[in-house]
């Protein structure tokens, strides 16, 4: 990925060890549930933060769904790659898991195929927050969050804050 930075005005790089403290926070803030029958996971931004919280929660059943809707900044068509096809009922008890969410266009789409599941990020923007049931950290709108996946060790470096 590109470190050219377009349109948003602020620059949120997130180091490893935020990302993993964010993600287990968000576990704890989910762990009241009963029993989740398992996580789907939207990837790929969604991999990471569902591993984490899988381990924390002592989840074991994982699930994908694959969306795709970013090139770099700049968001298109959204398009499911792979469907989630061993999640019944609407996604009820499920968690989804997300990194983030940002217009929503990508909540609102997974949302009619599983409108019964728990949606949670770790980070939310005003345009999409209301789309999900839990987040831990709100960005402004005009932020581009750059997760560590993303980034060589020394980006970190390279990213004004
Ligand atoms: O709220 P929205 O404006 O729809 O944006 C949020 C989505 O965009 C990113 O995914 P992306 O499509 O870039 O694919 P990726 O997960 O493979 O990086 C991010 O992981 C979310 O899934
Ligand atoms: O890495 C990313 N950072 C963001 O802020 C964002 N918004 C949508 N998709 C995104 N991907
Ligand atoms: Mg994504």
């Amino acid at each position: 990925m590109s470190n050219k930075i377009q349109n948003p005005e602020k620059n949120f790089p997130v180091t490893w060890e935020e990302l993993h403290r964010n993600a287990k926070a968000l576990a704890w803030r989910l762990a009241d549930h009963a029993k989740w029958k398992g996580i789907i996971a939207i990837t790929r931004g969604g991999l990471v933060p569902a591993a984490i919280i899988a381990r924390e929660l002592d989840i074991r059943v994982v699930e994908t769904i694959s969306v795709k809707s970013y090139d770099h900044q700049t968001q298109g068509e959204i398009r499911v790659l792979k469907a989630a096809s061993a999640v019944e009922d609407g996604g009820k008890d499920w968690l989804l898991i997300d990194d983030l969410v940002d217009t929503g266009k990508t909540a609102a789409h997974v949302r009619k195929l599983l409108p019964h599941a728990h949606f949670a990020t770790i980070y939310a923007k005003p345009a999409g927050r209301t789309l999900v049931d839990t987040f831990i950290t709100e960005v402004s709108q005009d932020t581009w969050i750059f997760f560590p996946w993303d980034l060589l060790p020394v980006s970190y470096l390279q990213i004004e804050r």
